[in-house]
């Protein structure tokens, strides 16, 4: 049973096919075979076999899986047509099926009049151009075909990844094959992670063909968070426990203009089990704070127009040492004193989550980013390009080795790169969460996950471990049964009680 769901570029998932084949010595056919079996179980439990099947094959592997597939399912009583092209430039896996299909006189087809006519005699078309093998822009016959294919407005499930998606880029090469449903074979690949491939997959599921799991953790690999993953690492609250077993955290934030975002950080930081919150805020704000959060302890600063006064930098100075771990950066403003306070953070050797203006703060500095302490980077897209040199438009493009070029650079830091789908890296891990909901696409979301990220690394987490239990702590806790448009930041925190209650029980 799969229990961990892996995500790898093109080239890694090709590399450990070839393992399993020639180091683990799993015949290529076997695997096939699984792969074949899988796809099939997950058809039969959705479409009755009174339906009518087009399966379209190319000439490499994915295609031969096709074939596979397509015996399988006339097994069980569906009546399927092929399309494959020419023989004889079919692999040798593909020889292999093509010569089951002409023994069982399944119907098949290399010519596109006809398999247009099959097209429109099926309800169901399953796509097996092109798989982890595409490797340039699709033309000619192959290109007709997916265009007919998606024309079709007939049911598609494309088997591995949509014919026409770039297994690494998630790129449209040409033309794709736009699917209802994607079962990825073995692992997931980048692709299916990144737009437009994700939108080309449609449903995506994953069917596990029995590749031993150490040759996904032996390479370089990034994991889907899941309810299973993160019950696995959510740190445990052990009764026998006092305040300081869930560390002592610092938020540092807020202005005139903005005093909310640090009002929502503190909340959902409280309510993620930190041990004691002290609130670090300018005066002007000071009142409005106790009153907002009597959970927490308020170490007042000096304001000047409505943020931080410069003599905010030596209060930090005087008072960081008694705190575990520091956030810094919502609600804050973007000035100079803002630097200062986070320059002096990083000089110290407290775990640091920087977000918001915080971020934006360092866009000159990143060279303080070379510290031993673990800093917790929390960008948007948007936020992303003060740390890097690309556009927002290159980072949706490369979102995993934009976050990979990062973590490598500074071996320390975890990095956590926000949008409807979050990619969390850090040198030793990398995780992506894909849930996506309107309800956080609202000012203020971004406070609430720091606020969760702060309250569950006061526990004893490891940072990247704590970042991956926070991004699915807070979306999970946005899945509430009301019109997203009205779900706010109260609702959200509220519902974390019991997303965390059900995760510790269960
Ligand atoms: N035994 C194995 O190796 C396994 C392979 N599997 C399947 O094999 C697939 C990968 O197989 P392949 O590596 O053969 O790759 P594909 O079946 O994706 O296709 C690659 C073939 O198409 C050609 N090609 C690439 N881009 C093209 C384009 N734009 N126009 C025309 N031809 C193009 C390549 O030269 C190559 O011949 C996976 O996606 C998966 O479906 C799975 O069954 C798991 C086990
Ligand atoms: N459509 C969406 N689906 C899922 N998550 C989303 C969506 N839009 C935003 N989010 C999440 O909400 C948070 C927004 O953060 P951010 O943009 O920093 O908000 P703010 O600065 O306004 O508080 C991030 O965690 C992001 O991943
Ligand atoms: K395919």
């Amino acid at each position: 049973m799969l229990n961990k769901l892996f995500i790898h570029s093109q080239e890694i998932a090709r590399k450990i096919d070839q393992c399993a084949i020639n180091e683990y010595h799993i015949p290529s056919l076997v695997l096939m075979e699984q792969a074949a079996a899988e796809c099939c179980r997950i058809i039969q439990n959705k479409e009755d076999p009174s339906k009518k099947i087009c399966v379209l094959c190319g000439q490499g592997n994915n295609g031969a899986d096709g074939l596979a597939i397509a015996r399988l399912l006339a097994h069980e009583g569906y009546e399927v047509s092929i399309y494959l092209p020419y023989h004889k430039t079919l692999s040798q896996e593909s020889k292999v099926q093509f010569q089951i299909i002409c023994s069982l006189a399944i119907p098949y087809t290399d010519d596109l009049d006809t398999i247009r006519f099959y097209i429109n005699q099926s309800d169901i078309l399953i796509d097996c151009l092109f798989g982890n093998g595409l490797s340039r822009d699709i033309e000619g016959s192959y290109k007709q075909l997916i265009d007919m294919a998606n024309a079709s407005n007939k049911k598609i499930y494309a088997i591995d990844i949509p014919s026409g998606i770039h297994a690494t880029s998630g790129k449209i090469l040409n033309c794709a094959i736009h699917a209802d449903t994607t079962i990825a074979l073995d692992c997931f690949k980048e692709g299916h992670w990144i737009y437009p491939g994700k939108e080309y997959c449609g449903n995506l599921l994953l069917a596990d063909i029995k590749i031993p799991t150490s040759l996904h953790l032996e390479n370089e690999h990034a994991q889907l968070i899941n309810e299973e993953l993160i019950k696995e690492m959510l740190p445990k609250r052990d009764d026998h426990s006092h305040k300081g077993s869930f560390g002592k955290a610092l938020m540092i934030g807020g202005s005139k203009a903005m005093p909310g975002a640090l009002a929502i950080a503190a909340k959902a930081c409280a309510a993620s089990g930190i041990g004691t919150l002290t609130l670090m805020e300018p005066d002007c704000i000071g009142d409005l704070m106790a009153m907002k959060m009597d959970f927490a302890m308020h170490l007042r600063a000096n304001d000047r127009d409505g943020h931080f006064a410069l003599s905010a930098v030596d209060l930090l100075k005087q008072n960081m040492d008694q705190y575990d771990l520091i956030s810094i950066g919502n609600g804050m403003q973007r000035n100079e004193i803002t630097i200062e306070m986070v320059k002096t953070l990083l000089s110290s050797n407290k775990t640091v989550i920087l977000d918001a203006d915080a971020l934006w703060a360092m866009q000159d500095h990143l060279e303080w980013l070379n510290r031993n302490a673990p800093t917790i980077l929390t960008p948007h897209v948007k936020e992303m390009t003060f740390l890097t040199n690309k556009t927002v438009q290159e980072i949706l493009e490369s979102p995993f080795s934009t976050v990979r070029e990062f973590t490598n650079k500074y071996s320390n830091c975890i990095l956590i790169l926000k949008s409807d789908i979050t990619y969390i890296g850090s040198k030793n891990d990398f995780y992506v969460l894909s849930r996506p909901n309107s309800a956080l696409a609202k000012g203020g979301s971004g406070d609430l996950l720091c606020g969760i990220l702060t309250g569950i690394l006061g526990h004893k987490i490891s940072p990247s471990k704590g970042a991956a239990c926070a991004a699915y702590l807070h979306s999970k806790s946005a899945e509430i049964n009301k019109d997203p448009a009205s779900i706010n930041s109260e609702d959200i925190i509220k519902e974390l009680a019991f997303v965390l209650q059900k995760l510790r029980k269960d």
